[in-house]
């Protein structure tokens, strides 16, 4: 089957996972590992691939410690194809009808008001970054319509990593997450963090013109800085040499440009797998903050909900210790009816709590696009625009 067959096979409750290499689709469950130690979790998928062979597709969430699980499946049946584009391209958009609601979480004004305190309390705990996010609830007159809106996402990326998993309670997580966190394959190891943001625009002139204002903002040079320094560190002690470029370089998705860096490096012990680097590696300041534990404490006050499984990762390994895990960005976590889409942004010293909020709703757009909702819907703001 080539990519677009394998699109067009998904169904609700698969993986699905297309990168500009290859495009996985996954059935079935033969075995399911879940936990909360993710390490130990990554030895006991090690110990199940090399009895049985083939790979394990899954979840980590944001924050195992808090009791939501990360789950790993030995899938029934893998079908592997290269590249989605240009494949799709044969295949048409889907039609998602209007949802019955979008309800922001928590509203916009205290979405900007969280980020003026995080700002307060950078100086005050002592962190150099803090990711804070929103969230916006939408809801369907009928069954949310996943396999369409994932359609839709592979079609709208030829970049970056679009996905589907399922998740513990019959729901679903799906999205399309510019950021890989790690791949391993043999001894080669990457991970491409990504902080710093701009929105694109339809405008050519007005596009070039947040990028290189992007490129300029000491910001965004900071956020991605400190980003950079904390994967470089985590991946160091799993490296046998390490590469890490000293400036950042421009990242598109058709929403978002991005500040991003490709570290890559060798591996120094074959046992280590893909799985147990993404462990390793997560949360990192891309979605969290610096130190993590107490910029999680600080997300854990500021932001009115559980993450659950938005800005964990999604990917999979296989019995060489291969595989490749995404960042879970950009996504949502769909029940039968209703689903919530998560965007963040990272707060540093500098940060403007308006100029944070229009960075949510930029990223927004990527889901919203191929739910076919406008920036309005998007924004959930009702400043005059
Ligand atoms: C946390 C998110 O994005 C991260 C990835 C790229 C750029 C980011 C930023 O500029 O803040 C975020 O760190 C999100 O999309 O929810």
């Amino acid at each position: 089957m080539d990519a677009a067959r394998l699109v067009e096979h998904y169904r609700r409750g698969d993986f699905l996972f297309t990168t500009a290499r290859r495009t996985v689709l996954a059935q079935g469950t033969a075995d399911e590992i879940t936990g909360t130690d993710e390490q130990a979790l990554a030895d006991r998928v090690s110990a199940a691939l090399a009895e049985r062979g083939g790979i394990a597709t899954g979840v980590l969430p944001y924050d195992a410690a808090s009791g939501t699980p990360a789950r790993l499946v030995v899938p029934r049946t893998v079908h592997t194809a290269g590249p989605a584009h240009p494949d799709v391209d044969r295949l048409s958009r889907e039609r998602v009808g209007a949802p019955a609601a979008v309800r922001a979480v928590p509203e916009p004004r205290d979405h900007a008001a969280a980020v003026r305190t995080a700002v307060t309390e950078l100086a005050v705990r002592d962190l150099r970054k803090v990711v804070l996010a929103r969230a916006l609830d939408v809801e369907f007159a009928r069954d949310v319509p996943v396999a369409a809106i994932v359609r839709n996402l592979v079609l709208d990326h030829r970049h970056g990593y679009v996905f589907a998993a399922d998740l513990p309670g019959g729901r679903t997580l799906l999205g399309a997450s510019p950021e890989l966190l790690v791949s391993r394959r043999g001894s080669r190891v990457v991970a491409h963090p990504l902080a710093g943001s701009m929105p694109r625009s339809g405008d050519a002139a007005t596009d070039t013109e947040n990028a290189e204002t992007l490129l300029a903002s000491k910001k965004d040079l900071l956020e991605h800085t400190i980003l950079t320094e904390a994967v470089a560190e985590a991946l160091g002690p799993f490296c046998a040499t390490l590469d890490v470029p000293a400036e950042p370089t421009l990242e598109r998705t058709p929403a978002m440009w991005h500040l991003g860096t490709r570290i890559t490096g060798e591996l120094a012990n074959p046992a280590t797998t893909a799985l147990h680097l993404a462990s390793a590696l997560h949360p990192t300041p891309a979605i969290c903050g610096t130190p993590v534990a107490s910029a999680r404490r600080l997300i854990g006050e500021l932001e009115p909900f559980d993450r659950g499984y938005y800005a964990g990762a999604t990917g999979w390994v296989d019995s060489e210790g291969d595989g490749e895990w995404a960042v879970s960005i950009r996504c949502a976590d769909a029940g039968a009816a209703s689903l919530r889409m998560y965007a963040g942004g990272g707060i540093v010293a500098d940060s403007d709590p308006h100029a944070e909020l229009d960075e949510t709703s930029a990223k927004f757009a990527t889901l919203g696009r191929a739910m076919g909702l406008d920036a309005d819907a998007l924004s959930g703001d009702p400043r005059p625009r």
